[in-house]
């Protein structure tokens, strides 16, 4: 029986609408998100996507080698990404040697215990992780400056394209996995769409 990503999407609509819909994001396109709410994000996202790139490592060891291309061009474009949120904290003047906050801290530990995961449950937590950020940051529509830079980094038409990839690698060998496998996959979706949630919250919650 056909098991894929837009499967298990269909049956979790509610938890991803928290995920990629938030005040946050809201108030971002509103103009109206305070500096200290967008800071606390921004320095806890790139903490954040610190151990996110060395899950992305992680899941191009399990993967198989047809896999790789779509997988190294996402780790080529974390080298960026990497350097221009060191960028945009120098512009901002804000602190990097800053602790992880709890819900960052427990979305990192999980994405690290994801290792131990057969690769297709690894796949679609990949997915899911940049699927939320790629619709997140697109669905409120076009953002004033200076939030458009951000909206447009994860909302372009060249990550959408990556994130498409991303979920055809996923369908390939969710189809041919176990059915403990898949519940597993389905799992993953429902928790990575959970802190998803969380991380908007937050930061939606820093105080000054
Ligand atoms: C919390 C979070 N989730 C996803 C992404 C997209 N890589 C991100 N930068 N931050």
């Amino acid at each position: 029986m056909s098991f894929t990503c837009n499967q298990i999407l269909q049956k979790h609509t509610d938890i991803w609408h928290e995920a990629t819909v938030h005040p946050f994001l809201e108030n971002c396109k509103s103009g109206t998100i305070q500096p200290h709410q967008f800071n606390t994000w921004l320095v806890q996202d790139y903490l954040f996507v610190i151990d996110f790139t060395r899950m992305l490592a992680r899941v191009l060891a399990s993967a198989p080698p047809q896999h790789f291309d779509v997988i190294l061009s996402g780790l080529a474009a974390l080298k960026d990404e990497l350097n221009w949120f060191k960028e945009k904290v120098a512009e901002r003047q804000l602190n990097l040697a800053t602790e992880k906050q709890p819900t960052c801290e427990q979305y990192c530990k999980y994405m690290h215990s994801l290792a131990d995961m057969p690769y297709p449950v690894q796949a679609t937590a990949l997915w899911a992780i940049e699927f939320a950020y790629n619709q997140g940051w697109q669905l409120p529509g076009a953002m004033p400056a200076p939030y458009k830079e951000f909206a447009d980094r994860w909302g372009n038409s060249d990550f959408t394209a990556y994130v498409k990839l991303l979920e055809q690698q996923a369908d390939q060998v969710l189809q041919t996995a176990s059915d403990s496998i898949q519940n597993q996959a389905e799992e993953t979706f429902v928790k990575v769409a959970k802190f998803e949630k969380d991380f908007w919250q937050m930061a939606f919650n820093a105080v000054q």
